[in-house]
């Protein structure tokens, strides 16, 4: 792959962004202590705003004591610990955290708590409480145990990545990172690699169906745009290619994809090694080994890339040439990270990309096949706006409003994470409820985007729900946070959306795509992340220009 012209620029404007939040947060946490989440969201004007500079904190906080009284956890509902165990150990509620979602926030309420073990989670599922809880986080939210995480990177001596890193170390890398690929312009360079990818995946698609008896069927669509995001991941992480989309892959990148696959598959198990006391893994010791061993191989495959680049910019500094490039070439040679936290960023950023952005893409296109009403709709605005021919770019992705609704409302009704986690950094009321400091909450996502009362008509697939009448008419919605909100983010947003847009506005331009007559209704099951519970197997017909 050629390397280009790139630049990659910082903004006071972000920073300027995180010092605001920073004031707002613990402006928000001191009043929290002294008022009940009711006197946040309802002040004089009975409008939703933050209520400190019309009422002293003090006397609102009288107020509301004689009108309000907050309960303890004690008095919160929710499923006993033994129903919750035999839920989850023996009715294997892990594969469907979604649907529990749904069944105890109707049968509990907005705000519940379960205990698995010794630890109590307290579920938010109600919209404006997980607004509540976002709006007030500090500085640098907690996301929740990452012990066993932290535990492998001592015992290889590795340094910790976003996902894992916690406190001062994760705000030095977040401050880097958010600089380089949070907003869509800073991602938008990544176009044309990210389309040469996108043609790889098309010609796959030609390929393969070609190889079934009616030359349409393309079988199990996730296994493709697995390959697709990785290779698309690669690209921009690695400044490289992979040969995914290739008939032959290469040895290292099928090594790759098994350590990714032992991971996924042992993410139970690796769940459980966090939680199970050191002494007995002398005991059961093979969760514990095979989360090391899949480590070891996301670790060595960043590692490799990392380091031929690293090589190559070596080469052209020794020849005296001008170093040009991406990301990559970026972070190694302004060094604002040392060269472990690359190797640990690269790791958990390819870990954090390839799977949400495949199954997100593999349902979007199972529901333009199960609605092809809605597909035509979203192919005549692509036609309409850019041809038969013309292959986007990101500058045309805001002229698209209907493929980013398709995105949205697929992330919606998928959330590829069902449900999110943080452990509160300060004593807080929520729901009227006082939560501790140090308590596990559990942000159920899935629920609040099935809600009715977020979203009308929850279970139909309508993209156009997303698009703005005018321009003051917003259609955020906290019921829908896909991407999570606020500091602790998803950094990765600009970078997925844009493989996805990108990879979703060629294959409607080039294919009618339908239900293959062996597919039927696909379910949702949690395996870590939202995935298909069986293959989905799709026809791609080529549209007649
Ligand atoms: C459809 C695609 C994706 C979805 C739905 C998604 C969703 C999420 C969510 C919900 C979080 C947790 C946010 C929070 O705790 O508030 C997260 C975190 C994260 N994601 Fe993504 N993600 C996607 C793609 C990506 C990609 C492509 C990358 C890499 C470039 C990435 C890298 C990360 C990282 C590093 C974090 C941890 C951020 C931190 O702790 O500071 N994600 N993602």
């Amino acid at each position: 792959m050629a390397l280009k012209n790139k630049i990659l620029h910082l903004s006071c404007r972000s920073v300027l962004g995180e010092v605001l939040n920073k004031r707002f947060a613990s402006n928000s946490r001191a009043l929290l202590k002294s008022a009940t989440s009711e006197s946040l969201r309802i002040c004089a004007t009975g409008q939703e705003t933050f209520p400190g500079d019309l009422i002293p904190p003090g006397a609102r906080a009288e107020v509301v004591a004689k009108e309000t009284r907050i309960k303890s956890l004690k008095e919160m509902p929710g499923p006993s610990a033994v129903s919750n165990l035999i839920e989850f150990f023996y009715r294997d509620g892990f594969s469907r955290i979604h649907e529990i979602q749904m069944e105890h926030s109707q049968k509990y309420g907005k705000i519940f708590k379960s205990r698995f073990g010794p630890q109590l989670v307290v579920s938010i599922a109600g919209r404006d409480l997980v607004a509540e809880v976002l709006r007030t986080e500090g500085v640098a939210p907690q996301r929740g145990n990452m012990e066993s995480w932290k535990e492998y990177r001592d015992l290889r001596g590795r340094s910790t990545g976003l996902i894992s890193a916690e406190g001062e170390d994760w705000l030095k890398m977040r401050s880097i990172l958010r600089q380089l690929i949070m907003r869509p312009k800073d991602v938008a360079q990544f176009s044309d690699d990210v389309n040469a990818v996108v043609e790889d995946l098309v010609k796959r698609v030609d390929t393969l169906r070609s190889q079934q008896s009616d030359g349409l069927t393309v079988l199990n669509i996730n296994d493709l745009f697995f390959k697709y995001a990785m290779e698309g991941m690669a690209a921009i992480l690695y400044e490289d290619r992979l040969g995914c989309l290739e008939n032959e892959i290469p040895q290292k990148s099928q090594d790759y994809i098994a350590a990714l696959h032992l991971m996924f598959s042992s993410f139970k198990m690796t769940m459980y090694a966090g939680a199970i006391p050191k002494w007995l893994r002398t005991v059961i010791p093979r969760p514990w080994e095979e989360f090391c061993s899949s480590w070891d191989g996301l670790f060595s495959f960043s590692q490799i890339h990392v380091d031929k680049r690293l090589g190559e910019i070596q080469d052209l500094v020794s020849r005296g040439e001008t170093v040009k490039g991406g990301l990559l070439t970026h972070m190694l040679v302004t060094r604002e990270m040392n060269l472990e936290e690359i190797y640990a960023n690269m790791t958990e950023m390819l870990l954090a990309g390839v799977d949400t952005t495949s199954f997100t893409l593999s349902w979007a296109c199972y529901l333009l096949a199960r609605h092809p009403e809605v597909q035509q709709e979203i192919y005549e605005e692509v036609t309409r706006t850019l041809g038969h021919g013309t292959i986007p770019t990101a500058d045309d992705v805001p002229r698209l409003p209907l493929i980013r609704g398709l995105v949205k409302e697929t992330l919606r009704m998928f959330p590829v994470l069902p449900g999110n986690g943080r452990v509160t950094q300060d004593d807080l009321v929520v729901g009227g409820y006082f939560i501790p400091k140090g308590t596990q909450l559990a942000l159920c996502h899935y629920s609040t985007s099935m809600d009715e009362e977020n979203f009308p008509g929850a279970d139909d697939f309508r993209p156009d729900r997303w698009i703005r009448k005018d321009a003051t008419d917003r259609v955020d919605n906290f019921g829908s946070i896909p991407f999570g909100y606020g500091i602790r983010s998803c950094i990765g947003r600009r970078i997925a959306e844009l493989e996805m847009h990108l990879a979703l506005t060629q294959l409607i331009q080039r294919f009618q795509i339908g239900l293959c007559p062996i597919t039927e209704e696909i379910k949702a099951k949690t395996h870590g992340l939202l995935c298909p519970a069986a293959p989905i197997n799709l026809q791609f017909a080529d549209r007649q220009p």
